[in-house]
């Protein structure tokens, strides 16, 4: 009997991921395509310079990893490909030693990806290596290498490869099956490595103490507030809540945010829909929309970004769930990708609009989360105005640091108002949690 089948603690993570209903790139209002990818540049001398290229027009349906048979093949690739590699080490102590060769390999898995994204964002990646994982995870040959191969998840995850919370989530699995079972050495060997990391304490004294496993990770305070205002939301449509993380994670994911829209030439114009650009022409949309948005993943190179995509995704929708008791997205569904966007200084606004442009369409996004990494000063303009119940009722919200916004998706109308031209950059990540339209905001 091969040693896990006693064990079986890894089956329930490996369910695979529900196919994608709604694609958020091909609604309208609060959402983009990049049918024509523009690829663009911030640097301090130059300002946004773009050209337009067509990166994928010309790939075959099937390759596209937003499809069901885009991510059965990509699903497919990490799973051979991550067996020809670990099979290779055929014991923990060479797995142990060769933990860094194994994510290169996990890297190089992720550059060969048989599928390519046609709305340029990565859906699922990290959540199909992770599943390629759990399945190896099962064919654990002793107590050693069921640790050893936790340990290079672990290992994958901090190189922005797999989920923090999957890594998290198998991670307890494994220590609870080790230390039922008296496995001392394996049991050391597993929290010598990944116990440290993913046990991290978050009441960190300085900002060097902040990780993606802390950012990543639900604490009592940061559940207590999130509750708080989704029964807010509930009551009257809308909640601020403010010291979302905390003084020194929020620095650390401002400087990682800004560095990422410093340098990153993934960024392109703010759309209404897919053809609005083409048909109305860019003066008309920028006039009712004036940023640049980058699509994020939680695949993200740099760990701190990514950590930050799937804080959205996963650690605020566990508070979430509890309070608002209706189904939002499941956590191992990559439905719904953050959209980081910027303003220049001097840019125009973003119109008043409802997010949700329809849900008799089937677009199914609930909640608006906004979450704003820096604050502006009022004269700076930018502000967010909420129209929570009358359009004559307006709430004014300032970006300020560390500072989130809820509202109804399908409910509450909302603009942002005109930069001034001697404003900062205004950045904010946008996260839209799907369910039933209908269910969230006063009844
Ligand atoms: O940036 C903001 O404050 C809100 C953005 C927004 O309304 C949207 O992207 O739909
Ligand atoms: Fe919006």
């Amino acid at each position: 009997m091969r040693w896990m089948t006693r064990w079986k603690i890894i089956s329930t993570l490996a369910s695979p991921r529900r196919s994608i209903a709604i694609d958020p790139s091909s609604t309208t209002v609060g959402t983009s395509s990049a049918s024509a990818r523009e690829r663009s540049c911030w640097s301090s001398r130059a300002r946004w310079s773009s050209t337009t290229t067509s990166a994928s027009t010309d790939i075959d349906d099937d390759a596209d990893g937003t499809t069901e048979s885009g991510q059965v093949r990509a699903l497919m690739h990490y799973c051979t490909s991550l067996r020809d590699v670990l099979s290779r080490f055929v014991d923990a102590e060479a797995l142990a030693s060769s933990r860094a060769v194994v994510v290169e390999r996990c890297r190089e898995m992720r550059r060969t990806l048989p599928v390519t994204y046609k709305s340029g964002t990565p859906f699922m990646s990290s959540g199909a290596l992770f599943t390629a994982f759990a399945f190896e995870l099962e064919r654990a040959r002793s107590a050693e290498h069921l640790a050893e191969i936790q340990n290079v998840v672990t290992a994958c995850a901090e190189g922005g490869l797999v989920p923090y919370h999957s890594a998290r989530e198998s991670y307890g699995r494994v220590r609870d099956a080790l230390r039922n079972h008296g496995d001392d050495d394996a049991r050391r060997a597993l929290e010598y490595f990944s116990g440290k990391r993913v046990e991290a304490p978050v009441d960190f004294a300085t900002a060097e103490d902040v990780t993606p496993w802390t950012l990543t990770r639900n604490t009592p305070s940061l559940d207590a507030k999130i509750v708080a205002a989704a029964m807010e939301v509930q009551r009257t449509g809308f909640a601020v809540v403010d010291g979302v993380l905390g003084e020194q994670t929020s620095d650390t994911v401002r400087r990682a945010l800004d560095e990422f829209v410093d340098q990153s030439p993934a960024f392109i114009k703010g759309e209404l829909d897919r053809t609005e650009r083409h048909v109305i022409g860019d003066e008309a949309v920028d006039k009712m929309r004036d940023d640049w948005i980058c699509w994020l993943s939680g695949d993200e190179d740099d760990p701190m970004v990514g950590a930050f995509c799937q804080f959205l995704r996963v650690t605020l929708l566990n508070p979430l769930h509890l309070a608002l008791g209706t189904p939002l997205a499941p956590v191992d569904s990559y439905v719904s990708n953050a959209m980081l966007s910027v303003y220049e200084p001097g840019a125009r606004g973003f119109v008043s609009h409802v997010d949700n442009c329809g849900p008799d369409l089937g677009d199914a996004r609930a909640l608006s989360a906004v979450y704003y990494p820096s604050s502006s000063g009022e004269d700076e303009g930018g502000a967010l105005k909420l129209f929570p119940d009358h359009p004559t009722r307006c709430v004014t919200v300032t970006p300020t640091a560390d500072r989130l916004v809820l509202f109804a998706s399908a409910r509450v109308p909302h603009c942002v108002t005109s930069r001034s031209s001697d404003a900062k950059r205004r950045v904010a990540a946008s996260f839209w949690y799907v369910g039933d339209p209908n269910a969230i905001g006063p009844q």
